[in-house]
């Protein structure tokens, strides 16, 4: 890919990013208390069960809250994870227990502590700034998660990846870029979308 191209579709994520969480800052508070009760309620969807190690996150900003649909997955005995920032480019993922008090780390992020567990997802549920019919993501731009998965996939994980969205945030096209990895499920308030399951 040439250097002009890659500047293009930067530009041209940072716009759909803007845009989408503008629409997304605009929700009402009701919407947003009825989106996180339809994701608890899919989360049979799920093949989850005492070995599952879910990674969910604190949510931040106007992010949909998938703190209902972690509970009922943790009430089916999967451990829960949150990501936390360990420097300008690693998000290392930790294990959540309600009891333990949470520390505020970089973006107004909420992550257990250097002493709790860190363990690696096998079904990811991921933020994101927008999405489209392909799977393709935007985050808030650190890519943070891209990388985090890269190296799940060094070590040869396939974590499940399950992007967590108000429909408002979907778009017509994300352009996707070599290092961007595809989401396999979108699941928002209007339901689950799979998409096809690639490598
Ligand atoms: N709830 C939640 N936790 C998370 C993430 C997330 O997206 N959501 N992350 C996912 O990676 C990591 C934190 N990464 C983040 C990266 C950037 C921004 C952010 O608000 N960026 C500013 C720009 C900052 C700057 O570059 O000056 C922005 O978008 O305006 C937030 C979180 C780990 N924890
Ligand atoms: N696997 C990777 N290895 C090295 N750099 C990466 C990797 N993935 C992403 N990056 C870098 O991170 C920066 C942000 O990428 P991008 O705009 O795709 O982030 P994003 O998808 O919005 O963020 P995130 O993945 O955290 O949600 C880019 O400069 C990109 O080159």
């Amino acid at each position: 890919m040439t250097g002009a191209n890659d500047h293009e579709i930067r530009a041209l994520k940072a716009a759909l990013r803007e845009e989408a969480l503008a629409r997304r800052d605009a929700l009402p508070a009701q919407t947003r208390a009825r989106a996180a009760d339809v994701l608890a309620g899919h989360a049979d969807m799920f093949p989850v069960d005492a070995t599952t190690v879910v990674s969910g996150f604190w949510p931040i900003r106007s992010e949909i809250d998938p703190r209902p649909l972690l509970e009922a997955l943790a009430a089916r005995g999967a451990t829960i994870v949150l990501p936390a920032v360990i420097d300008r480019r690693t998000i290392v993922f930790r294990h959540y227990e309600p009891d333990v008090a949470l520390l505020e780390g970089s973006f107004g992020t909420f992550a257990p502590g250097p002493d709790a567990e860190p363990l690696d997802p096998a079904l990811m549920l991921m933020p994101l700034a927008a999405f489209d019919d392909a799977g393709n993501r935007i985050g808030y731009g650190a890519g943070y998660y891209d990388r985090a998965i890269a190296r799940l996939h060094e070590a040869g994980h396939r974590p499940r990846l399950v992007g967590l969205a108000f429909e408002c945030q979907r778009v017509a096209a994300v352009p996707a870029q070599p290092h961007d990895v595809p989401l396999d499920t979108v699941l928002t308030e209007n339901g689950l979308q799979e998409f096809a399951r690639r490598g």
